[in-house]
């Protein structure tokens, strides 16, 4: 699409996503260490938590959250991280979220098995009388009901340790609204703003992550029925077109509709709740 009106709303939603024109792998790293390290010794608070999964967008905030909190050490001030394993019971790419707290090297780590819980809010909804269209639907619901039981696993340690949850929220999933609203979408502070998918991987690689997990397929994994899901496959859009959409680069006109469309249909995602 290169038409000016297409190009001005590219443009609109990039700057409202805060995708910079210019990037440089050091210097992100930097100003986000930077900003991690300010809010925990500004607020003063005493930790950070975030969940581990296994994927890109975890182990890049991951050590972005470690370097943060040695910096805030070495400044005087008391500051952990609290790295979180939360497997659905057992998780199959577990080998490639321990792959990533070894690169991490996380003060703390602990697991939370959302498992029971997530299971038992579907259980009592069922038993109220909430019914879903399909085995398929009620998957998918259940998949985001595992979400939320992420969030409230981590603000669980944020409330014992003095902690801000970190979210992975960047601007590939922001414009396509691919999170679980008030689930994964929670959080305190959010360090990859503004990056698109391929620079959240420039970033883990200029930080020595693993090559596996740098190039790792991204999946939320949240549904039983189809582990592993790729993102793109959900998402009928690749990555690379989300974040040429983002970059200012050309797409083609079935990905900028999807895109466009998706942005406008989650729009409520990125806002505070409605009010009169
Ligand atoms: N217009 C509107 N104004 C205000 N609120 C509105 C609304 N439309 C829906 N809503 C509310 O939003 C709810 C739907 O949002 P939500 O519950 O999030 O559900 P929904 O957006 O349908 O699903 C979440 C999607 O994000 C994906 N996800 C989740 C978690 C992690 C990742 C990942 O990348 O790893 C991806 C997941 O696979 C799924 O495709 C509705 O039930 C309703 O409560
Ligand atoms: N199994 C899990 N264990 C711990 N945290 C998880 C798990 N699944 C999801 N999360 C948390 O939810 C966030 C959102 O998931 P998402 O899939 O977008 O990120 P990712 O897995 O880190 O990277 P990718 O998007 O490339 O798969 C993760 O970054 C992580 O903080
Ligand atoms: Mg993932």
């Amino acid at each position: 699409m290169s038409e000016p009106a297409s190009i001005a709303l590219q443009q609109e939603i990039a700057r409202e996503l805060q995708v910079a024109e210019t990037f440089d792998a050091e210097q992100e790293i930097e100003r986000r260490v930077a900003f991690l390290t300010g809010h925990l010794t500004s607020t003063g608070l005493r930790s950070l938590v975030l969940g581990i999964s296994g994927g890109v967008d975890s182990t890049t905030a991951g050590r972005l959250c470690q370097l943060a909190v040695e910096r805030a050490r070495a400044a005087g001030h008391e500051a952990r991280f609290h790295a979180m394993r939360l497997p659905y019971g057992v998780q199959a790419d577990e080998r490639d979220a321990q792959l990533a707290l070894s690169f991490i090297r996380a003060d703390h780590v602990l697991t939370v098995d959302v498992k029971p819980a997530s299971d038992a809010a579907l259980e009592a909804a069922l038993a109220a009388g909430v019914s879903f269209r399909d085995a398929g639907h009620q998957d998918f619901v259940h998949g985001n009901i595992k979400a939320r039981q992420r969030m409230i696993a981590q603000y669980a340690v944020a409330g014992a340790h003095g902690g801000l949850v970190v979210g992975t929220d960047h601007a590939a999933e922001a414009v396509s609204g691919f999170f679980t609203k008030f689930g994964d979408g929670a959080a305190d502070l959010v360090p990859l703003t503004g990056l698109t998918k391929r620079r959240v991987r420039a970033v883990a690689a200029a930080l020595g992550a693993p090559a596996e997990l740098v190039w790792k397929t991204p999946t939320a994994d949240l549904e039983s029925l189809d582990p592993g899901k790729a993102d793109e496959d959900a998402l009928g859009v690749t990555y690379d077109d989300i974040d040429d959409f983002l970059e200012g680069k050309p797409v083609d006109e079935r990905a900028f509709r999807t895109i466009v469309d998706r942005y406008r249909l989650t729009d409520h995602k990125r806002r505070l709740p409605i009010a009169p």
